[in-house]
């Protein structure tokens, strides 16, 4: 595809050696310095629409990260460009909302794989194709929330292209279909909803790269529905700090397995 200057990826602005091979996703562009303080000499590379880069250093080896966005359209995009600019080692940083009623705000949940309620994904493989987290990626996850005592929990999250379809699902045209299927998910043990992991791990499979997923968990509408306590808690630090901590195991393994 032509649209930009040789080499230079259209939507993310950024060329091959621009970026290390291991990347962190957020999907909110102001969240990129937050996870950038944690690098070694980190530097902003590119700021192109809602595609923010920050590269540096962490145990010596190049590490970027690259904003999202909301949903798996630019999600897709973003890894696609990533890809093409050498990376290959996906983490995703994002928030959610919590299914499960032993789900907390505040808490951790790591993405083991991802309901895909949602557009992007289609385009890439038939719904029968599940979007499953890499396994490497989710065992460095989960031990990086072990290492830093983090309350965790590992299972399937739920993606969907609406926000609103999911806290306002009565409002919706098509509330039939969102709340039965809420339902079947919440009978499914579904541990979280959010937007980009299922477009995400599909793209990665196609492309033969690894990617998981954590999420620090905002709130829990269950719980809010049953009367339980429900924390509400937007400070993404303790996700960040354990995609980051995720980043230094799978360096470290990489390196002993190479
Ligand atoms: O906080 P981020 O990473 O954007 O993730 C979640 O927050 C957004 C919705 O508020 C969606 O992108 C969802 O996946
Ligand atoms: O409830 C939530 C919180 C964050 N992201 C979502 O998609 N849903």
């Amino acid at each position: 595809m032509k649209y930009a200057e040789e080499g230079m990826q259209y939507h993310l602005a950024i060329k091959k050696g621009d970026v290390g091979r291991y990347v962190i996703l957020p999907g909110d562009p102001k969240r990129c310095s937050m996870i950038a303080q944690y690098f070694d000499d980190a530097k902003l590379v590119a700021d192109s629409r809602e595609f923010v880069t920050y590269t540096g250093y962490l145990e010596g080896e190049k590490v970027s990260v690259t904003s999202t966005g909301i949903g798996g359209p630019s999600a897709s995009i973003a890894m696609e460009e990533l890809v093409k600019s050498g990376a290959d080692t996906f983490i995703r940083v994002g928030t959610c909302g919590g299914m499960d009623k032993e789900v907390k705000g505040g808490d951790i949940v790591v993405a083991t794989g991802a309901i895909r309620m949602e557009g992007t994904s289609k385009e890439y493989a038939p719904i029968e194709f599940p979007a499953v987290a890499d396994i490497e990626v989710t065992n460095a996850l989960i031990q990086a929330s072990k290492n830093l005592g983090n309350t965790y929990h590992a299972g399937i999250v739920e993606c969907k292209d609406a926000f609103y379809g999911q806290h306002e699902p009565e409002t919706k045209p098509v509330s039939y279909e969102l709340m039965s299927k809420w339902e079947a998910w919440l009978r499914l043990g579904c541990k979280a909803s959010e937007m980009e992991s299922a477009a995400l791990f599909v793209v990665a499979n196609y492309l033969r790269v690894r990617c998981g997923s954590n999420f620090l968990v905002v709130a829990n509408q269950e719980r809010e529905k049953a009367g339980l306590d429900n924390p509400i808690v937007h400070d993404t630090d303790a996700a960040v700090k354990v995609g980051v901590e995720a980043l230094r195991i799978l360096i470290k393994q990489d390196r002993l397995n190479k």
